[in-house]
């Protein structure tokens, strides 16, 4: 028996056509993957096909070590010469060798987003452009997306002078200035090293038949989150033989926030005429339950392609819905199941994973895993209290309650920036070390340091900064304390500015160290900074167990795209969390469809089991919200789901009516459901204040009740405040006081 046997008629179609523009457009689980490195194999073993003659891309870096290992242990001798890669790392390899020819260094430095905004820094102060106004990170991203689109600066020019807005001009003349400067530097940013080589082929016809030549089968997975440049390297390097297969899932499309063009799935066969399309239709990855669950959510989509999706697996154990009290007893709940599972030998660590719609999520997770001695891994992240925004706040934190660490005050001594030049440190720390005293003190004594010179009028600010905080510690809490430190710094504010999404990512995890601390003041006996800083120290040095490779996975929905688990949890099904804050108020339904095919690609990884869980409440930025429970949740009908009784879960006992539009979804959400229990004692004796009123709330300010509505439990208020727009609260929960003028 070969190894194609194993292989479905679709499947087997499509590797073994080998030659010509060929597109299996398929849904999760359907072998798609499977197909490509079996192609691979055919083409070696079959068609005589020189492997070196193959190149296989994919989109991450996760996806192309897994693809990896997948031809490596199917082709076997010669697998090594086939390039299996990323877009960029390809790009690298080919411009190593040739960008010369387009006046590079072959030598070219890649700049990651600082070294851009240096750059763009600079620009902005030669051309007297007002970076209050055009903020460096949003220019970066406006570059960014030209790139994507293959728009050069003097296009980019030319639309601008046609614009109306200032706005364009301004990006167009920053977009020039920036491509000059990386060009002297002989530096290229990550987008250019597509644009780049596109830009190589397209200018020294040799050098692109060399690699047509070189490359005769081109194969790329995850087809659907190409961009347009990305698009354009791969069908010009298949010009010639036109030997492309590609491979994607509309439904699984989630980067279009990053220029991911679902156009060139859908116009593939513009571009290949003769292409030949495949569908796959059997998925070979989940049980008939999860499978469901993910068609009746992904059929709420109304721009996708309908297709369907069997499984001959079996039946499979319900899809598990937990509703927990807060997120505390989701994670620990998560930890105990897992424990148990490896316990009773069903499942090993790293049949397991976590996945949550932001990176800010695996803190509650890391955190009691390490309790429960679990090992885990963040895939495509760091450790939440290895963030760099969470070190640089526990650094102030650890220099305003005693600041011994050496490390932790040079590490904020210029964040943000004061001009605190390297010479300046060192005769600090000379000095320091001269007296043995700390780093610290030594700069508290900086007026008497007297190779400082005018050094010490840059330390002053920081070192009153410092004391200021000192001598009120004892009146903050740690949480106020760190929120006052983070206006003051203006260390969110700064992040807000850049309106990136990386910023975004950055801010949650400050949100969520703010919620540790709260929750640290909740359940302390005698809570203190000192208190807190020792027990986050206990987390954060404890690193999960290394050797291994059988750690729980745990990582965010987009990292997850093409990887499968039998064991699968999905974390904060909450509106609001999944899908997003921004999403729910944007009402935009485009949004809120890419939402969803990020829920159908977060339900598809699993195999065997998956998990659905959701917390009433939810700390965020150590205020207690409540969430709905995720809308998407809501979509699976209810036979497919088993509700828990475990007794620490305090559990639903109802679930809702599935919906199935847009419009009903919406009542729903408006409706809903679900008002959590604890509320029944709260509620008591009525309300201080009714619709019109001017109210005050400790956090949000003042504002002006719209509506109260009578939740049977307790009251929804919904109050529009000056500052931060209208909000939906608890009353119990909310304080509200009136304010009479
Ligand atoms: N014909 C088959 N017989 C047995 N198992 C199969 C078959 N086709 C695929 N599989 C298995 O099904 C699982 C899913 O396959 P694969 O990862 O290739 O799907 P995919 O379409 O790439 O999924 P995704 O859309 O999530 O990337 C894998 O474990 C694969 O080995
Ligand atoms: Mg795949």
């Amino acid at each position: 028996m070969s190894k194609y046997d194993s292989l479905n008629a679709m499947q087997q179609e499509a590797v073994f056509h080998t030659e010509g523009p060929v597109l299996i457009l398929a849904g999760a689980g359907s072998g798609k993957t499977r197909v490509l490195t079996h192609r691979i194999a055919y083409l070696i073993e079959e068609k005589g096909v020189n492997p070196w003659n193959i190149m296989a891309i994919t989109f991450t870096n996760k996806a192309a070590q897994e693809m990896r290992e997948r031809v490596d242990q199917i082709v076997g001798f010669g697998s090594e010469s086939i390039w299996v890669s990323t877009f960029h790392s390809s790009c690298v390899r080919m411009l190593r060798r040739y960008i010369d020819r387009l006046g590079y260094d072959n030598n070219f430095t890649i700049y990651d987003t600082d070294d851009q905004k240096t750059v763009i820094k600079e620009i902005c102060k030669r051309l007297n452009i007002d970076t209050k106004q055009f903020k460096e990170r949003t220019l970066m991203a406006a570059i960014s997306s030209a790139k994507d689109e293959l728009v050069s600066p003097a296009e980019y020019k030319l639309q601008a002078s046609t614009a109306s807005g200032y706005g364009a001009q301004t990006i167009a003349r920053v977009y020039e200035a920036y491509q000059k400067q990386l060009r002297q530097n002989n530096a290229l940013d990550f987008d250019d090293l597509i644009v780049k080589t596109v830009e190589l082929f397209q200018s020294c016809p040799d050098v692109l038949d060399y690699y047509q030549e070189r490359f005769r089968y081109i194969m790329v997975d995850e087809y659907q989150d190409t961009n347009t440049a990305q698009f354009k390297f791969v069908s010009l390097l298949a010009e010639k033989y036109q030997n492309l297969c590609v491979v994607g899932d509309d439904d699984q499309s989630i980067y279009k926030f990053r220029g991911a063009n679902i156009g060139n799935i859908l116009g593939y066969e513009k571009v290949f005429p003769q292409a030949k399309v495949i569908k796959l239709e059997q998925n070979y990855r989940s049980t008939q339950n999860i499978l469901n669950a993910a068609n009746e959510v992904i059929k709420n989509n109304e721009g996708r392609k309908d297709k369907t999706l069997w499984t001959a697996n079996e039946e499979g154990s319900p899809i598990h819905f937990r509703q927990f009290q807060n997120g505390y007893e989701e994670a620990e709940y998560i930890a105990g199941a897992i424990s148990q599972k490896v316990r009773e030998g069903i499942y090993d660590y790293k049949d397991c994973a976590i996945l949550y719609r932001t990176n800010a999520q695996s803190r509650l997770f890391e955190e009691k895993f390490l309790i429960a001695n679990i090992p885990y891994k963040i895939v495509g992240g760091v450790n939440f209290y290895a963030r760099k925004e969470i070190k640089d706040l526990l650094a102030y934190m650890k220099t305003i309650d005693n600041a011994k660490d050496d490390v932790a005050v040079k590490r904020i001594i210029n964040v943000p920036k004061r001009g605190i030049g390297a010479a300046t440190l060192g005769k600090v720390q000379d000095y320091a070390d001269a007296y043995g005293i700390s780093f610290y003190q030594a700069l508290r004594q900086a007026d008497e340091i007297p190779t400082l010179g005018r050094g010490s009028a840059k330390v002053r600010p920081f070192v009153e900064f410092i004391q200021k905080f000192r001598s009120q510690i004892e009146y903050l809490s740690v949480k106020e304390l760190l929120e006052k430190l983070i206006e003051e710094t203006g260390y969110v504010d700064e992040l807000k500015a850049e309106d990136t999404d990386e910023a975004k990512a950055r801010i949650e995890n400050i949100d969520e160290l703010i919620s540790k601390a709260a929750s640290y003041e909740d359940d302390a006996e005698d809570p203190s900074l000192s208190g807190f800083l020792e027990e986050v120290a206990l987390i954060a040095d404890i690193d999960s167990v290394e050797d291994s490779d059988n750690r729980v996975l745990l990582m965010t929905l987009h990292s997850a795209k093409g990887l499968e688990f039998p064991n699968v949890y999905l974390a904060g099904m909450e509106d609001g969390i999944f899908p997003s804050y921004m999403t729910i108020v944007g009402d935009d339904p485009q949004d809120m469809e890419e939402e969803r095919r990020l829920c159908y690609v977060g339900i598809t990884r699993a195999m065997k089991e998956l998990t659905l869980s959701a917390a009433q409440q939810r700390m965020i930025r150590g205020e207690t919200q409540y969430n709905k429970v995720s809308r998407f949740i809501r979509e699976i009908p209810r036979e497919l789901v088993e509700l828990g009784r475990e007794p620490k879960a305090r559990t639903i006992t109802k679930m809702p009516e599935p919906s199935s539009s847009y419009a009903r979804m919406r009542q729903t959400y408006q409706k809903t459901s679900f008002s959590p229990k604890q509320f029944e004692v709260k509620k008591s004796q009525g309300l201080s204040y009714g619709v019109g009123d001017t109210v005050r709330h400790i956090k949000f300010g003042t504002g002006t009740v719209q509506a109260i509505v009578d939740g049977g439990k307790d009251y929804e208020v919904t109050v529009d405040f000056d500052k931060v727009g209208t909000k939906k609260m608890f009353a119990s929960f909310a304080k509200l006081k009136k304010i009479t003028e």
